[in-house]
Formats: C-alpha cells, structure tokens, sequence
C-alpha cells in the first residue's frame, strides 16, 4: 500500500525545473545542498506566474474582481457548485466530442483511458478555422460570463482571492483567475473498460471545472434516454458504505458543468442513469452489487468525454528599475498558499531533506490535509527503514510525529482512506515499539485500546476505499491489504467472530478483483463441454484430479496461439525484468497476469471470456459435481480469482544449476484450479520440452506418476485448489501453461443461504494465525480446522503448534495439548494421507508424548507399548516412501529424514528393541549423506546416533551375558 503512488502526471515536470532553477539562482552564500526558503518560494512563485499567464492564452483571464456582495463570512465552504443550465451549447459539445474522437483516433488511442489537452483537441475541429474560433468564443465567453463569477461568489472567502497585499485598496493586485490547463478525457465503449475518466486523485491549481461532452449516443439523438451519464465522486461525500452513490454529483448532462476546489479527490465517471435506484434495490454489504455490475457495464456500453479546466488565482507583476542599471526587472507577485504547497510538495519529493520543504508547505497552507499525509508517510518510512539505526527514544519522536501529522491529516479529511492506512500503521509501529522499550510493563488493557484504535482506523479505511471500489472507481488492491490487516488486528485483539466477517470481504474483494466474465447463470452452454476423465487413487479411493479429453480441448490452436503471442509480447517489453508476483520464485519460471494481458488486448479478452463462459464454467459446473470430496458447488456464479501464465524454461534453470524450472508443493488460492497446457511435451513433438508437468501429491500412494500432463495442448487439468501439488521440474526447452483459479461471487438471490467462501476463509485464517503469538494461534487455527474440517492442511497446522510448546511446563494442560496435538495430526493423516509432512509429524508427536510422559510421571496415561510402536513405526514409515516420492518427482517437502530414523531407532532402544532400534539408527548416516545437508545439525545428531547406539550395544550385550 503505497499511497503516494498516485501523483498528478501533468505536474512531474514541475519538480526537476524547480530544483534546477533554485540551485542556478541560490546565492553563494547559500550552504552547498541547502537552498533557502526566500530562494525557493521565488522560484515557485516566478514558476507559478509564468505557467498561469502562458499557458491556454486562448482563453481569456478575469479582467476584473466582481464584488458578489453578501457576507462571505457566514456562508460555509461549497464542497461543488453544479449549476443547472449548461456552459456549452449542445453544436459546441458535439464538434468538441467529435473533434476529441477523431484526435484519439488518429494517435491511435481509443482503448482505455485517453487524455489531451484542448488546443490538440480544437484543432481537429472540421470544417475548419471558423468553427474553431466559435468554438473558443463561446468558452471565453462561458468562463467571463459563468463560470468565473461563480467561482468568485461560492468561494469569496478563499486563500486563493484574499492572499498576499490583496486586502489593501489597490485593486491592481488583487488576484485574477485564469486558466492553467485545459484536458479532454475520454473513457469506455469497449469490454473491460473503466468506470472512471480520471484517476481518483485531486488536482493541480486551486479550482477545477469540469465540463461533460457527453458520448457517441448522444448524435443519435437519444439525448434524455441516454443510459449513460457522467458523474463525479467526490471522496469528501462518502460518509456511509451503503449510500455511495450520495458520493457521486450527477447527472452531469452534456454541456453541464461541475465545478468544485482542486483539494477535493474526485474522479469523473460513466455512470447508468438509475444508479440510484439500482443502489436501493440491491443494499446488500457487499461489493459485488447490481449497482457495480451495471456500472462496468455502462462504462463497457459507451465511450464518455469530459474537458476539465483547471484555474488558478494571479496577481499581476510590477516592474523595478534598479539604480544601477538601465534594464527594469520583474518582480513576481507571490503564487496563492495553495499553489505555493502544492508545489513545494512536489519539489520535495525528490530532496532527501523532504520534511524541511514539506513543514514550510505545512505552514504555508495549514489547511492542506495532503502535506500532512505526505509528512507522516515520510516518518513512517523512516522508522520502515531498516537502514535507520536510532535509538528508540528517537524513534519513538518519529513515531509520535508521524502520528501527530496523520492524525491531523485525518481530522482535515475524514474521508481519504490513505490517510487512516498509514495512521494504523503507526499506530501498529508506535505498539511494537513500546514493548521494546526497557521500562516497558505489558498490560492487556493497554494493548486492547491500542488494538482497538487500529482496528477503528482501518474501518475507516476500508469503508472510505469500498465506497469507490463499490462505484467500480478503485481496483481491490489497497482495499485488500486493509481488509487483511483488519482481520489481523482483529486477531490479534482475540476478535475471531468480527475477524471472520472481515474475512469475508477480503474473500469477496479476490472474487472482484479480475474484469474477466463472471458465469452467467441464466444461459445454458452453447458449445460442447469438452469431455473429462477423473485421475482418481486406488490407494486412498479419493478422486484427486480430472483431465478433459477427446476433440474439444479448452483452447483451441488459434487461442493459444492468440494468448501465446500476448504473452511473448509482455515478456519482450519486461526485458528480462522479474515479472512474478509469487513469492516462491525459481530460476528460470516467469510469469504474467492474463487480466493484464487482457487490459490491453481487447481480441484476447473477448475470446477468453467466452471459453471462461462456454467451455469453462460449465465444465466446472458438471465435473465437481460428480466430486464428493469437495463440498457442495458455490451457489453464486463462478468467476475467475486469478489467472496467470506461467513459462518454465527449463534450459535456463539447468544452466543455473538447478534440476530444472519448477514450483514447490503448494496449495492455490481461490476454489478450482484450472491448468492448460499451451505446448507439447517431446513425447508428442520434438520442438517441446522435457520433464514438467503437475505434480499432483494425491496420487503418489499409487502405480501410475504421479506427475500428469494434459493430453495435449489445449487441454487442461482440473483440481481443488487445497489439493496439494508442484511444479514438477522442466529440465529442458519451454513449458507455457495457462493456470485459472476460479472463486465464485455470491448468489444473487439473497434468500440463498450459502457460504460462498467456505474454502478461502479458513485459508486466510491459516495464514493469519501463523503470524500470532501462541496463545492466539492456536484459537486461530482451532478456527480454521472447524470452518472446513475438510482440509488437512487445518489440522496438521494446528498439530505442529499444539506441539510446539513448553517442554518444561509440566501441567496437565501442557499435558492435554500434547494428546490432542497428537490426535489432531492422525486426523491430518487421515484426511490427506499422502501428505509426507503430516505422517513425519504424527510420528514425531508420538515420539514426544512418550517422552514427555516419562518424564513427567504419566507413563500409566500411554497407549500399549507395542500399539504406539506401530503407529509411531507406520508414521515415519509412510513419510519417508511419501518423501521419497516427492523426492524422485523433484518436489519434495523438505522433511528431516535422518531425525526420522534418529527417532525410530530412539524409541524402539526405549521400548528395549536393541536390534530393530540399531536397525534404524544405522540408516541415520546414510541418510544424512544423501540429504547432501552441511548444517551443524548434522553432526550433532550423528553424536547423538552413535551416543544410543552404543547404549543399545551395551544393553543388548548384557542381555545377553544374563542368559
Ligand atoms: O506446473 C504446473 O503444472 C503447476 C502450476 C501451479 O501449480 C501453479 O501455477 O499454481
Ligand atoms: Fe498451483
């Protein structure tokens, strides 16, 4: 979450040029790096004057303050101003909107979002130069005649109009507006397109105007039918997730204006003329509304087009004649406060001594919420950096300045969810750092508020980022990591019911995140479901795999090679650049999102939103229905979590060193995994790869490999995503699979009862437990295993840390948490018993239940002797033939073998079988020889083999010398 990505484009040249101009025009006197504030602020100002007297010199400047009369002073600051009659003749907008067509179509540009600036625009206006000059007439005379007046009336008590000597009689200074830049947006009327023109953000200058232009079905003459209007979000309104649509000023019909103050964060978009009513309809507290999918889409349905008009305040400039010389200079009058910030903000960006400039902006403009996020993030990314070495006196003053900035940021704006992010983070930091602190005493009360108040800031955050991501204005991404962190905190504070809820919605949040087609529930397939054949194991009986099979693969040659080129094309462009988001990343493996191969391949799109909607869903639908293992199918539609292609090359990955280019034994997210085969294996085709292939754990009990392909390229394999399974090892030329994990959205029909994120929920809660201390973990995981008793992944998670205890606590409860760790991983084994791992586990609870109860005087509290031998004999059996497998398929779990055997031989000397326990510990060393480990736990336990042996010899010898 990086909340000061998001910068004004138009304003990047800005930083650079100050910077340059104020080290030419600093004085000698000047220390070497450090300029001087007069120094700067001239720079600014001149910068400033220049841009707001030459820039859109077409379009006339105020003449002359109106006096508006009224008392300013009582009236409160408009958040807009969305005057009722247009600002544009309906022939104006129409010959802008067209000229703005043709412009984008001859740059070639009219997918996605387009911007250019009006003067490009107007000049592809037909006929000719006339309707051009009329068409700038009427804007001059808009702006003289509307717009600045108003501006002037609904913000008389503005910085901008009563800065500098502005209050004294010379009406010569008194600040003018003007205009410093003029853009025209254009988005939509393709699939996958955006809600929105502009990017959520504010803007440059002090006011902007925003001008609809209306879109392409407006020339049919369906002007008051038009389902599509454009709007603004206005993220100031937002003050309830279910009424986001109070957020949004519209409609904004063509011509219409909006105008409201640069500081606002606003995003003008596409929005269906009932949204209200759609919003009504369907309240739900969820994101996947009617209300959303109606706004994509719209924007989908038709292109939009909006001119923005940013305006400034100036005052004119005097000239000096010096003494000395001839030649008069200029002097330029101070920029406004705003202006002056904002800038200052900008050149601070690149200094390594940002918070002087950004502290002068503070002071400049104290009302400017945005330089206090931006002086929090800066000390927060201090404490962040591991470079940093203070003491904690120093960094607890970070802290708390950080938190002083971001609170007052928040108080200034409410609404920005930037702003409550980084303030939980702080707030997080500011905890951690106090229970590093010498005199530090934990209190439960203490750390629950401190919770709590992390937990209010990210609810506020996430409410603030939902409203957008509600609207289809904001992608999921920084809504996602706040969710998480809620869950977490919520964790944390032992709140697992609210964690389960927040849960939910980070789970719904993946399920909206892809613009791919969500299944369409109301059609039946239209094409021939490919067929499909379960790999199941006669070893455990349970289906772990299908394959489709026959003529109808997935993809057909032309999509593949459709995709194929797509992908090469993005691997091209990255040059080379790690692309992978994983965080488990080979040598030799790349990666790319199909969502964003899609983004910008509208062919590729189209084409794989049908096989999603045709082939796909529905063979989804029919397969796993037949599956008895997994849980009923989702009742909502079936959509894509992720997708990504992945390419292994082998040749690099040898090269380096390595087997070949695979992935670990893992688990995926979302709820199907669906893997396409993009080429051949050299068995089918000499111009394939070798090795690869799905390592699929499920089947390594049995006969046939366990390591699958699809028969040829085009079809797929179809798995759970919890079933375990890797990335078996490409060892040469190039393997390129398509992977789709599929999730679902939740039924559209409310009275459905169902629990959509049944699979992902306990997963989350998996991975958030892990990071908790222990005696919230094992709540956590406990959690978990009971919301899908199903997976064994719950279970053996949860016995590794019942385990995982103090072995000096002699309790009964220490005690109980050992046997039911040692049940709760029998379970493990029983609902996956082809996982090594688990059966290694059982073994070694076993081992340490025997010993502890030894220890502790609770022998009469075991099982039989001889019944624990065998399980404890079966368990580390299995693990090490399970292993052995992973390990010949080059995907092994990575299990201590040798402890294995250590153990085995350890509790059969115990159990006084001295030849079966010398058995075992002779193949300690074998085994740590072809573990090719070095590590010092080697050697030790060599010792410690030899150390038992040796006792069992003597014993054995004894025995023997007794008969
Ligand atoms: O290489 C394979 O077939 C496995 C790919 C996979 O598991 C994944 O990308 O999640
Ligand atoms: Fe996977």
């Amino acid at each position: 979450f990086a909340p000061l990505n998001r910068h004004h484009a138009a304003f990047t040249h800005i930083d650079s040029s100050v910077s340059s101009l104020a080290e030419e025009k600093s004085s000698p006197d000047d220390a070497p790096k450090e300029i001087s504030y007069s120094t700067i602020l001239k720079v600014i100002d001149e910068q400033h004057h220049i841009q707001s007297t030459t820039s859109c010199t077409y379009l006339p400047r105020e003449t002359a303050p109106i006096d508006c009369g009224g008392s300013p002073e009582t009236k409160p600051p408009s958040t807009y101003q969305h005057p009722a009659t247009p600002v544009l003749s309906p022939g104006a907008v129409n010959a802008l909107r067209l000229a703005a067509e043709r412009y984008f179509d001859a740059n070639g540009r009219m997918m996605g979002q387009s911007t250019a600036s009006l003067e490009d625009i107007l000049s592809f206006i037909s006929p000719g130069h006339d309707a051009e000059t009329a068409i700038k007439l009427e804007l001059a005379n808009s702006l003289t005649q509307n717009i600045y007046p108003l501006v002037r009336s609904a913000w008389a008590n503005d910085k901008a109009f009563t800065f500098g000597n502005a209050d004294t009689a010379d009406t010569n200074a008194a600040p003018l507006l003007s205009v410093t830049s003029a853009t025209v947006f254009a988005s939509g009327g393709h699939s996958g397109a955006k809600v929105s023109l502009t990017t959520l953000e504010r803007d440059a200058g002090i006011f902007v105007v925003h001008i609809d232009l209306g879109n392409e079905e407006q020339l049919s003459g369906f002007l008051d039918e038009s389902l599509a209007k454009g709007g603004i979000y206005f993220e100031s309104l937002v003050y309830d997730s279910d009424r986001v649509t109070d957020s949004v000023v519209r409609p904004i019909n063509p011509g219409q204006a909006v105008v409201h103050k640069s500081d606002e964060r606003t995003a003008a978009i596409i929005t269906p003329s009932n949204i209200r009513e759609l919003e009504q309809k369907d309240n739900r507290q969820t994101l996947d509304t009617l209300m959303r999918r109606q706004l994509l889409k719209t924007a989908e349905s038709t292109r939009h087009y909006a001119l923005r008009l940013v305006l400034t305040t100036n005052q004119s400039a005097s000239k000096t004649t010096s003494i000395d010389s001839a030649e008069s200079q200029i002097v330029y009058p101070e920029a406004p406060p705003a202006e002056r910030a904002y800038r200052l903000r900008n050149f601070a960006r690149l200094k390594d001594d940002r918070v002087r400039y950004l502290t002068l902006a503070g002071l400049i403009d104290v009302n400017d919420h945005e330089t206090h996020l931006w002086l929090g993030f800066d000390y927060l990314s201090h404490i962040d950096n591991p470079e940093y070495k203070v003491d904690i006196e120093q960094r607890l003053s970070d802290i708390n300045k950080a938190i002083f900035h971001l609170g007052k940021a928040a108080a200034l704006n409410p609404t920005d969810p930037r702003v409550h992010f980084q303030l939980a983070t702080v707030l997080g930091a500011k905890m951690e750092c106090e229970k590093s602190t010498p005199n530090h005493i934990e209190t439960n009360g203490r750390s629950l508020e401190q919770y709590t108040e992390i937990a209010a800031a990210l609810g506020k955050s996430a409410l603030c980022e939902s409203a957008a991501v509600k609207l289809g204005i904001s992608g999921v991404q920084d809504l996602t990591s706040c969710l998480n962190a809620l869950a977490q905190t919520l964790c944390e504070m032992g709140d697992f019911s609210t964690a389960i809820k927040v849960i939910d919605q980070w789970a719904e949040c993946g399920s909206v995140r892809s613009a791919l087609a969500i299944e369409d529930m109301s059609i039946s397939a239209t094409e021939d479901i490919p067929s499909y054949e379960w790999l199941s194991s006669d070893a455990t009986g349970k289906k772990v795999a299908l394959r489709t099979v026959g003529d109808s693969p997935l993809f057909n040659d032309d999509d593949i090679s459709l995709l194929v080129s797509a992908a090469d094309r993005s691997f091209a462009q990255a040059n080379g650049k790690q692309l992978s988001r994983y965080t488990m990343q080979y040598v030799g493996n790349s990666e790319v999102h199909l969502d964003d191969l899609c983004a910008n391949d509208h062919v590729l799109k189209q084409r794989i939103d049908h096989i999603l909607q045709n082939r796909v869903y529905p063979l989804v639908r029919q397969s796993f229905a037949e599956d008895d293992q997994g849980g009923e199918l989702p009742a909502g539609p079936l959509c894509v979590y992720d997708s990504i292609f992945v390419r292994y090359n082998g040749d690099e990955a040898v090269l380096a060193g390595r087997v070949g280019a695979s992935q670990p034994l893992h688990q995926d997210g979302g709820i199907y995994s669906v893997n396409v085969a993009l080429n051949s294996h050299k068995d089918d085709d000499v111009n394939g790869f070798s090795g690869g292939g799905t390592f699929l754990e499920g089947l390594s009990r049995d006969e046939i490999s366990c390591i699958q392909r699809p028969v040829s390229p085009g079809h797929a394999l179809l798995h759970h995503t919890t079933a375990r399974h890797a990335g078996a090892p490409t060892t040469s030329g190039i393997r390129d699979i398509l992977v789709i994990f599929l999730t679902a959205r939740h039924p559209q029909d409310i009275s459905k009862s169902e629990s959509t994120y049944r699979v992902e929920r306990p997963m989350r809660l998996q991975t958030i437990a892990k990071q908790l201390p222990r005696d919230k973990l094992i709540p956590c995981l406990e959690l978990a295993r009971e919301h899908d008793p199903l997976n064994s992944e719950m279970s053996y998670w949860l016995g590794v840390h019942l385990l995982q205890g103090d072995s000096s606590d002699q309790s009964d409860q220490r005690w109980n948490e050992i046997c039911r760790g040692v049940d709760v991983l029998q379970t493990a084994t029983q609902l996956n018993p082809t996982d090594a791992r688990a059966h290694f586990h059982l073994g070694m609870a076993i081992a340490s239940r025997h010993k502890y109860a030894m220890r502790t005087k609770r022998a009469h509290l075991l099982p039989p002797p001889g019944e624990a031998a065998e399980a404890l004999i079966y368990s580390f059996e299995s693990a090490i033939r399970l292993e052995q497998v992973c390990d010949e398929a080059g995907c092994k779990n990575g299990i201590n073998i040798p402890a294995a055997y250590l153990a085995l031989g350890d509790f059969m000397g115990r159990l006084r079988n001295y030849p079966k326990a010398l058995e075992y510990l002779e193949q300690v060393e074998g085994a740590i020889a072809s573990s090719e480990s070095e590590e010092d736990w080697a050697m030790s336990m060599l010792e410690e083999t030899a150390s038992i042996s040796n006792f069992c010899r003597s014993e054995m010898q004894q025995d023997s010398s007794l008969v």
